[in-house]
């Protein structure tokens, strides 16, 4: 069971008495203890920075709001302070704590708020957003561009890069450089002029419609933020968790609304769990982290070994591995990952139930999760719970999660950063599901076949003790990157009713 104080060791320790007048980083692997060390940080933040006539506001920031949930489901574990000279974990204060989690767009909606712009029923999104897109795309079909042949979502995802930057004029977007982007940045200066002008247009049409997209956010925090003179600052303390899939702009707002006589930010990241394309370096918006003040943690406390081990082995075919941190798993060994290739759904969907009715006779479904990688796949899965009477539910809909009982949970890849169960189940590990088909901009677009492989390799690092990678039909290439000898292979002609 993860919901239990622990006793942090070496530099997990180390962070808790980092200085507290000026940013530090914490890196590490997945599984780690990041989450749960940056849990520790805030609670010994609250009880050594507070006084008399104050406490310390200290917040937590994510970027989705399934680990605000998760993380506000742990936080009463996390039940006493630490002190230098002692292992032992010491209660100061009653069990909880006073710390204020959520997620970057919760917050940037209530503070746009608060300043007299009220963005509720005004943010478009998913395809909605593309369809303003497509008519922005449209409208210059006539040029010869051969950039205007590619899809809404390679142009959705510039315009969010675009912003994600905070870039204003057509002069920044022509000499900045995509990080990560690597060899294959074929966008030329000439489709860069035609990009710059789609993006003018939609931004055009979906202002005169009073509307926003979630990009925007940081920009109207931004603006706020730099009109207004003597703002008092929100927070004492900021801990951000996962922050290598905030964007610069995102970064930028947060480092302005903490106090100045503490500049305490807490940033946590790991490159090789980067899932959205937004890439951009603590230099660029102004933060020091060099040296001392960034702690590594490299032991995987997670994952048993098989698990951490096959999760390694499809990283491995990373190229650009620079910024990630070298893994030590900590825990025991385990049962193998399963990978099934199956001849159609119904087999995948038949081997899923016999493991699922196996779990529960053997009483082992407690924290069991399902993950699909788009929305349409979700409603899929819930079906079949339906049919096959499971319990469920669905994280990014459900607030009030317990996330240790039977009820199967249900979410897609991208909101499971950051959680953790004990048995996770892929389905549809299908080519044409993952790599997201409508991602890439080019048959092959190095950058979006990395991107959806770390995404993969995110969510397998999320299972305790079992894992299963299934598919049918045309499975994933990811599949057969991954040590065929790490794993137990299974098929339809293994299915036994
Ligand atoms: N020192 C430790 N001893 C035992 N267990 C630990 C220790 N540190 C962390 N853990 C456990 O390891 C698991 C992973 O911790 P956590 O979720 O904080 O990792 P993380 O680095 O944030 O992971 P990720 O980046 O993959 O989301 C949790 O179950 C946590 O309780």
């Amino acid at each position: 069971m993860p919901l239990k104080p622990i006793v942090l060791v070496g530099e997990q320790k180390r962070v808790l008495f980092l200085q507290v007048t000026e940013p530090i980083q914490i890196k590490g692997v997945a599984g780690s203890g990041k989450t749960t060390v940056a849990l520790y940080r805030a609670k010994h933040l609250l009880d050594t920075q507070s006084n008399l006539f104050q406490d310390s506001k200290v917040a937590i920031f994510t970027y989705n709001k399934t680990l605000v949930k998760y993380i506000n489901s742990i936080t009463p574990f996390i039940s006493g302070g630490y002190r230098l000279d002692s292992e032992i974990i010491v209660p100061r204060k009653p069990i909880g704590m006073n710390v204020f989690v959520t997620s970057f767009h919760k917050w940037a909606f209530a503070f746009i708020k608060e300043n007299g712009n009220n963005l509720y029923g005004r943010t478009i999104m998913g395809n909605n957003q593309i369809s303003w897109i497509e008519r922005s795309r449209l409208k210059f079909s006539a040029s010869d561009a051969s950039i205007l042949k590619k899809s809404a979502d390679f142009f959705s995802e510039e315009i969010s890069w675009i912003k994600g930057k905070a870039l204003i004029t057509k002069e920044e977007y022509f000499d900045a450089k995509r990080v990560g982007r690597g060899t294959n940045d074929r966008v030329t200066r000439t489709d860069k002029e035609t990009i710059w002008k789609i993006y003018l247009d939609y931004n055009a049409a979906i202002k005169a419609s009073n509307f926003v997209d979630f990009d925007d956010y940081a920009l109207l925090c931004l603006e706020i933020i730099d009109n207004t003179a003597d703002m008092l600052k929100p927070f004492t303390h900021i801990i951000v968790d996962e922050a290598q899939d905030l964007s610069k702009a995102q970064i930028s707002v947060i480092s302005k609304i903490v106090s100045e006589n503490t500049k305490s930010i807490s940033i946590i990241a790991d490159a090789a769990q980067r899932i959205y394309k937004s890439g951009f370096t603590w230099g660029e918006v102004g933060i020091n982290v060099r040296g001392g003040r960034t702690v590594e943690f490299k032991t995987n406390y997670r994952n048993t070994i098989p698990i951490a081990k096959a999760a390694m082995s499809l990283l491995s075919n990373e190229t650009e591995t620079d910024e990630f941190t070298e893994i030590k798993p900590a825990r025991r060994d385990g049962q193998k990952p399963i990978i099934g290739r199956f001849d159609d759904e119904e087999d995948q969907f038949s081997y899923l139930l016999l493991e699922l009715n196996a779990l529960k006779n053997n009483e082992q479904l407690y924290s069991t999760v399902i993950l699909h990688r788009n929305h349409v796949g979700i409603s899929k899965i819930i079906d079949f719970l339906d049919e096959n009477n499971f319990d469920h539910q669905e994280l990014q809909k459900t607030d009030d999660i317990d996330f240790e009982n039977d009820s199967i949970k249900v979410c897609t890849l991208s909101s499971v950063k950051g959680l953790e169960f004990e048995n996770v189940f892929l389905v549809d590990l299908n080519d044409n599901v993952i790599p997201y088909p409508p991602g890439f901009s080019d048959i092959d677009d190095e950058y979006h076949i990395s991107t959806e492989r770390r995404l993969l390799y995110t969510s397998m690092t999320r299972a305790r003790e079992r894992l299963y990678l299934l598919s049918f039909g045309n499975p994933s290439r990811y599949l057969s990157e991954i040590d065929t000898e790490l794993v137990e292979n299974i098929d339809s002609g293994d299915l036994i009713f």
